[in-house]
């Protein structure tokens, strides 16, 4: 059997009186768009806060392509392959979506080097040809020398997409790509993701039932703190436990 790409095993964090994470095992297999639902409070951001390393567990591993990243910074495991997309909600408002993009490409080229301020004219031109890409593919082509706040929301959350593309990442992690995004936008940033996942291994948590079904292979469900399912999304709906306890109010 190969080897999952993020490897999460027993994972537990108690925050004074509450268990926020009870002893969690969770695995993306690489290709996979995998979703992570659950009632408000189950537990979700606590999890993505500790794969992505803004937290530190009280017990369990994270492995990640082949690495204990348990004890990693975040920056070490953007560094390894791991993009999350509200890290990038640092968008530049006052910079154009190009230098936005083009920021987040010379970030992870300049990782590891001290002489930023010494690229030749010609890395800078590949530099912007590599984030106008990224811009196309998140269908901002349009939009590269608009100003980053004077984008529409959606179009806002395509480009921190843009932006963690820039870093190449091998796992994306996405924390509510459609919160705050009309019916419009929301089919749109489903297309989307769908685009995306041919490249790229997605993680998702997100509280929209119709994308989460539409997009993800496999869905694993959090409670309290505890996984109480993973599967496709149709054994997942077939679920008794997953319907008492969330998706019946949802189906
Ligand atoms: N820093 C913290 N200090 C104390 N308790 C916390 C902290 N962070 C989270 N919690 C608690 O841990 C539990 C899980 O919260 P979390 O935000 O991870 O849930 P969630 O599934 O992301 O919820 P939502 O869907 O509403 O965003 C909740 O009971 C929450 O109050």
């Amino acid at each position: 059997m190969t080897e999952a790409l993020l490897d999460v095993r027993q994972l537990s964090r108690r925050f004074a009186a509450v268990d926020a994470l009870k002893t969690v095992n969770f695995s993306v297999e690489a290709g996979e768009v995998h979703a992570l639902i659950g009632p408000n409070g189950a537990g979700k951001t606590t999890f993505i806060h500790h794969v992505s390393g803004a937290l530190q567990p009280d017990s369990g591993s994270i492995h990640f392509a082949g690495r204990d990243v348990t004890r990693r910074s975040m920056h070490q495991r953007v560094a390894a392959g791991m993009a999350r997309s509200y890290q990038i909600t640092n968008v530049f408002r006052g910079l154009s979506a190009l230098d936005n993009v083009a920021l987040a490409v010379q970030g992870r080229a300049d990782s590891g080097s001290s002489f930023r301020f010494w690229r030749p004219v010609r890395c800078e031109t590949a530099l912007f040809d590599e984030a106008r890409d990224y811009l196309a593919q998140v269908g901002l082509a349009d939009q590269v020398e608009t100003v980053a706040g004077n984008l529409s929301h959606g179009e806002q959350r395509a480009l921190e997409l843009a932006m963690a593309l820039a870093t190449r990442p091998k796992l994306l992690l996405l924390d509510e790509p459609m919160a705050g995004t009309g019916p419009e936008e929301s089919a749109r940033m489903v297309e989307l993701i769908e685009q995306l996942a041919r490249h790229v291994t997605i993680l998702l948590v997100e509280h929209d039932m119709a994308a989460v079904f539409r997009l993800a292979d496999r869905i694993s469900v959090l409670v309290n703190g505890q996984l109480i399912c993973t599967g496709t999304p149709e054994a997942v709906r077939q679920n008794g436990d997953v319907r008492r306890a969330y998706l019946g109010d949802h189906l």
